[in-house]
């Protein structure tokens, strides 16, 4: 009888004894995931094709150091290059010896087949990614992404654990290989009603994501693997992911409004309000610290202002940002070199006074000498016609606008886009929105008998 791997394999292979949980001590403390346009992302689908010398002489290291890999996995190609792992394209040797309730298509196949056919084994080549996770990520970190994607297994839209392996100091997670396409491929003409699909399972995968409690925390176009062809994607990467409520510390934007207006009206702040800005010159005030795990350009505002109860809907302003790209053809929209220029970004659009009340929310106070800033910033309608060249020109008086489906595609993204995480749109909520809603024929994905927590 095969084994499922999950049960008999996973468990035994990592162990992370206590000499390898003390390296934590040396950890790197790096919380910047990869830049979105220099990770490769690429996915190579053919799978015998030339592979370069240096990806050959990188897999062939692999294996000499990997001891036993050789005999589970034929590594085919290297497909990914994060800021945590190297990703690669294999061949399952073993899959005829294991249950594989991770194969929706074998499963899908087999379930239309005869009883004989069932019998026998698979012969066609089954196809994993490997991920060599660094050895310089901290035993916690890895254990904490193994964990959690054990905890979301079961879900189509989130790419499930099938084992994990450690050899000395190195760990690796094998997961089912999805085949997508590039990002960078389709970003430039992808269509509203396309937009749609994509969005729709982007959300489905949130939704179960988030009904779990779970962060994924770095929500962007390379971790969300795409096929346009299935109108279905699957989550990856949960290397920075995390439970709700893991170290929070109260924020005043979960105070009620009046507690917090007092709290505002009696601070610091709040006095020195007539006079021109100063700063104490010995501040012994500890800073403060929070979570800013994520990738620069997708970090919800809350991130950035170092708020210390972030909850799942960081993980939609992240969304948000990527319906920002497809609709205005720009990718990266945001380019930031650090967390500051990040929050001047944002003030771009939504304008200084909004960004003062978002910091407010959280306990912090804005101010910028900046003169070009506006007040109330620039509606996404005009950025998205700038971003594509469809200004109006005043000079013929000829105004430009958004096509319809657009448009709606625009109010859906004023509620991604919501700067109070209090305000912004939940996945759940989001796949009723009538933007996604639109054509679609009621859901039939198993991910709708999760039990839901609107979080
Ligand atoms: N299951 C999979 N099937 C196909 N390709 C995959 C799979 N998992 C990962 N990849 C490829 O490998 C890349 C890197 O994977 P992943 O994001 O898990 O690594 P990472 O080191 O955490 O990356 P980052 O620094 O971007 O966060 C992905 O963008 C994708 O192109």
């Amino acid at each position: 009888m095969a084994k499922s791997r999950m049960q008999s394999r996973a468990v035994e292979a990592i162990v992370l004894d206590e000499d390898h949980m003390k390296q934590e001590e040396a950890e790197e403390t790096l919380d910047e995931s990869g830049d979105p346009l220099e990770e490769s992302g690429r996915t190579v689908d053919s799978s015998d094709e030339e592979i370069e010398e240096s990806v050959a002489d990188d897999i062939a290291r692999f294996e000499e150091s990997f001891s036993g890999i050789n005999s589970r996995f034929r590594l085919i190609n290297r497909i990914g290059e994060g800021t945590f792992s190297t990703v690669y394209k294999a061949e399952d040797l073993e899959y005829n010896q294991y249950r594989n309730n991770w194969d929706i298509d074998e499963q899908e196949k087999r379930k239309w087949s005869s009883p004989g056919h069932r019998r026998r084994n698979s012969r066609r080549p089954h196809y994993v990614a490997i991920k060599k996770i660094y050895v310089t990520s901290s035993p916690m970190r890895i254990f904490n992404e193994l964990e959690l994607l054990y905890d979301l297994r079961g879900s189509d839209s989130v790419c499930p654990l099938i084992t994990a392996f450690r050899h000395l100091d190195q760990v690796v997670a094998v997961l089912p290989y999805f085949q997508h396409r590039d990002f960078r491929e389709y970003y430039r003409d992808m269509k509203v009603p396309e937009m749609r699909l994509y969005f729709r399972s982007l959300f489905t995968a949130l939704r179960h994501v988030h009904s779990k409690k779970i962060l994924h925390r770095d929500i962007k176009p390379t971790n969300f693997l795409y096929n346009p062809a299935q109108s279905r994607g699957v989550l990856v990467d949960f290397g920075l992911a995390e439970r709700l409520g893991t170290e929070w510390q109260q924020c005043a934007c979960t105070l009620g409004a009046e507690e917090r207006s007092y709290r505002v009206s009696h601070s610091v702040y709040a006095q020195t309000q007539h006079r021109p800005s100063c700063y104490p010159k010995n501040d012994n005030r500890s800073s403060r610290r929070a979570n800013r795990a994520g990738t620069r350009g997708f970090r919800a505002p809350e991130v950035l202002l170092k708020c210390t109860q972030q909850n799942t809907s960081i993980d939609m302003w992240s969304a948000g940002v990527i319906l920002l790209t497809l609709l205005s053809r720009r990718f990266p929209f945001f380019h930031s070199q650090d967390d500051i220029d990040a929050l001047l970004e944002i003030t771009t659009i939504v304008g200084r006074k909004k960004m003062k009340e978002t910091s407010l929310l959280h306990g912090q106070v804005f101010e910028t000498n900046i003169p070009t800033y506006s007040d109330n910033g620039h509606s996404f309608e005009k950025i998205i016609l700038w971003c594509t060249s469809r200004s109006s020109d005043k000079n013929s008086g000829v105004k430009k606008e958004l096509e319809d489906d657009e448009k709606e595609a625009v109010e859906f993204l004023y509620e991604l886009l919501e700067c109070d995480p209090a305000k912004r749109i939940t996945a759940k909520k989001a796949l009723e929105h009538p933007f996604l809603t639109k054509d679609y024929e009621g859901s039939e994905d198993e991910d709708d008998n999760f039990d839901l927590v609107d979080v």
